[in-house]
């Protein structure tokens, strides 16, 4: 299959090398050459690591490097079977960016969406292919995390959805059928418990160290909440409180000061080298 991923960020870095590592043509573009170079040296870190630790051969490291071509062009998407938009997580953006794949693709060519908690029927009106929409959920790390959430949109064909559940399977993937909901399942919970642990800190109830031992110690979470906060971004999360908060109208998912106050200065977790922790 030939599959284009949209953003070379955190998760289309992730998502490309799942699909490469699972012999498919991989197109991963980005807006700007320096992310996507960003983006393809993250995948060669990644499989360097798995080499080093004798889980694939240099050769297979090279194989799977040979399956991804990194650009800014998006026509390359044109001629592919099916693209995973991971760009940022605001509407207006994810609905420019399926209004030109609309215009750019072939007719078969599926369109899912990574959001973590956008409306897909929203995303699959700026098309005019809306059967053929769907959300395909990675979890972060991607090559790492066993579950995919298949969300169908208003629209979306039993076909469309068949296809992309056999291939998140194919993926060595779990697929779990979501219906369209604000931050679908897993993040409708996690985030919100992650924006709690931030309230927590700033109450000055415990520093974020025993806050994140805590959890791990007391509830047998593999890393703390503000440790996870860092890996998605702390951006990414403010994002889905916000449409949380915005989608159900109700004040238990307001975004703490604290979280707002983290993205403004820029300390957005791992990606921007500093957010709860240092790295
Ligand atoms: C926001 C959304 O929309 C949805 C989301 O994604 S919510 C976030 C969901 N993710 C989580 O909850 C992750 C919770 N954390 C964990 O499960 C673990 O901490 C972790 C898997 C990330 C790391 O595990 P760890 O034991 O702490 O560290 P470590 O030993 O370095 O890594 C374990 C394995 O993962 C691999 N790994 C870690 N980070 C990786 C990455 N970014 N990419 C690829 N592989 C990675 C390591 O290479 C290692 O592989 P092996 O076992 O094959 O050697
Ligand atoms: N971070 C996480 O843990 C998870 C995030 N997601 C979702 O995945 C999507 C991406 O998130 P991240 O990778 O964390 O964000 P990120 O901020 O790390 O990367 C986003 C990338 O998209 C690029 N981009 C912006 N507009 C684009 C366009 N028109 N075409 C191509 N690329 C474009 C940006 O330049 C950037 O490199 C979001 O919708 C997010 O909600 C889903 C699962 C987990």
């Amino acid at each position: 299959m030939k599959v284009c991923i949209l953003g070379a960020g955190t998760m289309g870095a992730g998502i490309a090398q799942v699909f490469a590592q699972n012999g498919h043509e991989v197109v991963l573009r980005d807006i700007k050459e320096e992310f996507v170079e960003k983006g393809y040296s993250f995948i060669e870190k990644n499989l360097a690591r798995m080499v080093k630790k004798e889980k694939i051969t240099e050769e297979k490291k090279d194989e799977i490097l040979g399956n991804i071509k990194a650009t800014v062009d998006l026509k390359n998407a044109a001629d592919c079977d099916l693209v995973v938009e991971a760009a940022v997580e605001n509407m207006k953006i994810k609905k420019e960016i399926f209004a030109e794949l609309d215009q750019v693709c072939d007719a078969k060519t599926i369109l899912a969406s990574n959001t973590s908690s956008l409306s897909i029927t929203e995303i699959a009106v700026a098309t005019k292919r809306p059967e053929k929409v769907i959300g395909m959920h990675f979890f972060n790390p991607a090559p790492v995390m066993k579950l995919v959430e298949i969300i169908r949109g208003l629209s979306t064909s039993d076909e469309t959805f068949e296809t992309i559940k056999e291939l998140t399977e194919s993926l060595g993937k779990e697929g779990v059928e979501v219906e369209e909901a604000p931050g679908f399942v897993v993040n409708r919970i996690l985030v919100p418990m992650i924006n709690e642990a931030v309230g927590i800190l700033a109450d000055g109830v415990a520093g974020a160290e025993d806050i994140d031992n805590a959890m791990k110690l007391g509830a047998n979470h593999p890393i703390g909440p503000l440790a996870l906060g860092d890996l998605i971004g702390l951006d990414v999360c403010l994002f889905i409180m916000e449409v949380l908060h915005d989608e159900f109208g109700d004040p238990k998912y307001r975004p703490h000061p604290l979280l707002r106050k983290m993205v403004r200065g820029n300390k957005l977790g791992r990606k921007s080298g500093e957010g709860f922790f240092k790295y």
